[in-house]
């Protein structure tokens, strides 16, 4: 099993730059999101939970009505991973 490594503080901040919306909180990236209704909410998160799945990779994540918090970090890697990133970024995109 290969194990991935968490990110260097430099290659965090350079990718941050390219994440919109999202910060490091407690170690985790971070965003919260509000949407039009407790549906676009529940449909956002059901859109994200496929992805999720698909890529092996999932969030840590709260909702409350039409507010979606949340966290990501890798586990395995005790971390912030490329992984984290790459959710991030089709996160953003499920959004739109
Ligand atoms: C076996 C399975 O792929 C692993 O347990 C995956 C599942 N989803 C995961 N999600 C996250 N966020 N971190 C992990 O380390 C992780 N590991």
């Amino acid at each position: 099993m290969s194990t991935l490594a968490p990110l260097s503080k430099e290659e965090l901040n350079s990718a941050l730059t390219q994440l919109s919306g999202w910060s490091v909180k407690n170690g985790k990236l971070h965003r919260q999101l509000q949407f039009a209704s407790f549906v676009e909410a529940f449909g956002f998160m059901s859109s994200v939970a496929l992805v999720a799945e698909a890529a092996g990779h999932h969030p840590e994540w709260f909702n409350v009505y039409n507010r979606v918090t949340i966290d990501l970090t890798t586990h395995d890697a005790g971390g912030i991973t490329t992984k984290d990133v790459e959710l991030a970024r089709r996160v953003n995109t499920l959004a739109k």
